[in-house]
């Protein structure tokens, strides 16, 4: 930042877009476009593989709900999801959590093929991390805090999440099998998520503040930004998580990488005194344990 004039400003814009929008593009994140790019081409090498190559890596109950899905896996609200998608997570050290975190612990599972995937995904992941810890310094600063009112117990050990994403074109799937939806109405679980989303298809879908649904178009080089769960809760609900969801209705397989930047997982979220102070002193949610949050949600989105 040149000068605080500066900083006001980016601050003030994106007290906007989480207020109206609920959801920004973020440019100028530093991170290089050619890693952007790739992240999305190894994934897309990775779903080309013929299907029982894909599943050495099958996501199970055993294996912390990390790994690969096959179309027909995912359901949001009870319906199927046209997608098949790899899930990794932040570490969890065995036992570190209880019986909660059981769920969710297991090494992450990377294919062997392609054969950079594990580091550069790793890398990615670790770069998007703190990328997202800047913007959420923005987001706290927005909302009339310190700039590390998410540090420490709130998400100073962010549970981060990363999903990859394939979207097959409609024409591939037997149609007993073809529902309309890539992926059903659902907000994000936790602070906020970057999408790195193919440069060439529109697919995803974000409900504004009005009720309008506004296409988020691949704007190249720039991450879609949405906010979650967890800070509607923290904010005592001046922002409000964003819905959306994602319909391929083009002739490309599609593919996205959302990263998803969540609280610790231990956290109890609940209104922040910044933000009670600035909508009536009186708290609109409970506390929310966010593993508990994150758990449910992971146990109701797979039938396997
Ligand atoms: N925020 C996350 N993790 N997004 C991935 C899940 C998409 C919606 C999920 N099937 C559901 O029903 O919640
Ligand atoms: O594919 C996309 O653009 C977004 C996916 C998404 O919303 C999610 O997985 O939570
Ligand atoms: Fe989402």
């Amino acid at each position: 930042m040149a000068g605080d004039g500066d900083l006001l400003r980016l601050v003030g814009t994106l007290d906007a877009a989480c207020k109206e929008a609920g959801f920004f593009y973020v440019r100028g994140h530093g991170i290089p476009e050619s890693m952007i790019a790739e992240v999305r081409d190894v994934t897309r090498r990775f779903f080309d593989l013929p299907l029982e190559d894909k599943r050495k890596i099958r996501l199970t109950p055993h294996t912390g709900y990390r790994g690969y899905q096959r179309l027909g896996e995912n359901i949001t609200k009870g319906k199927i999801d046209m997608q098949e998608a790899i899930d990794c997570y932040a570490h969890i050290e065995p036992g570190k959590y209880g019986d909660l975190g059981k769920h969710l612990e297991g090494p992450n599972l990377w294919p062997d093929y392609p054969s950079n995937f594990k580091v550069l995904l790793e890398n990615y992941a670790s770069l998007l991390r703190d990328l997202s810890r800047k913007i959420m310094r923005g987001i706290a600063l927005a909302l009339g805090a310190p700039s590390d009112a998410f540090e420490g117990g709130t998400a100073g050990d962010p549970f981060w999440y990363l999903r990859l994403i394939g979207y097959p074109v409609s024409a591939d799937i037997p149609e007993e099998q073809r529902t309309d939806t890539g992926c059903g109405v659902h907000t994000d679980y936790g602070l906020l998520t970057l999408v790195n989303q193919d440069d060439d298809i529109c697919a995803l879908e974000v409900r504004n503040l009005s009720g309008e649904w506004i296409q988020a178009k691949p704007i190249p080089g720039t991450f879609v930004c949405n906010i979650g769960d967890m800070l509607e809760v923290w904010s005592n609900g001046i922002y409000q998580p964003t819905l959306h969801r994602v319909f391929n209705n083009s002739l490309r397989y599609r593919v996205s990488v959302a990263f998803f930047y969540e609280s610790n997982f231990d956290a109890g979220v609940e209104p922040a005194e910044f933000c009670l102070e600035k909508t009536g002193g009186v708290a609109k949610y409970e506390k929310v344990v966010y593993g508990e949050h994150l758990v449910k949600k992971v146990l109701n989105n797979f039938v396997l």
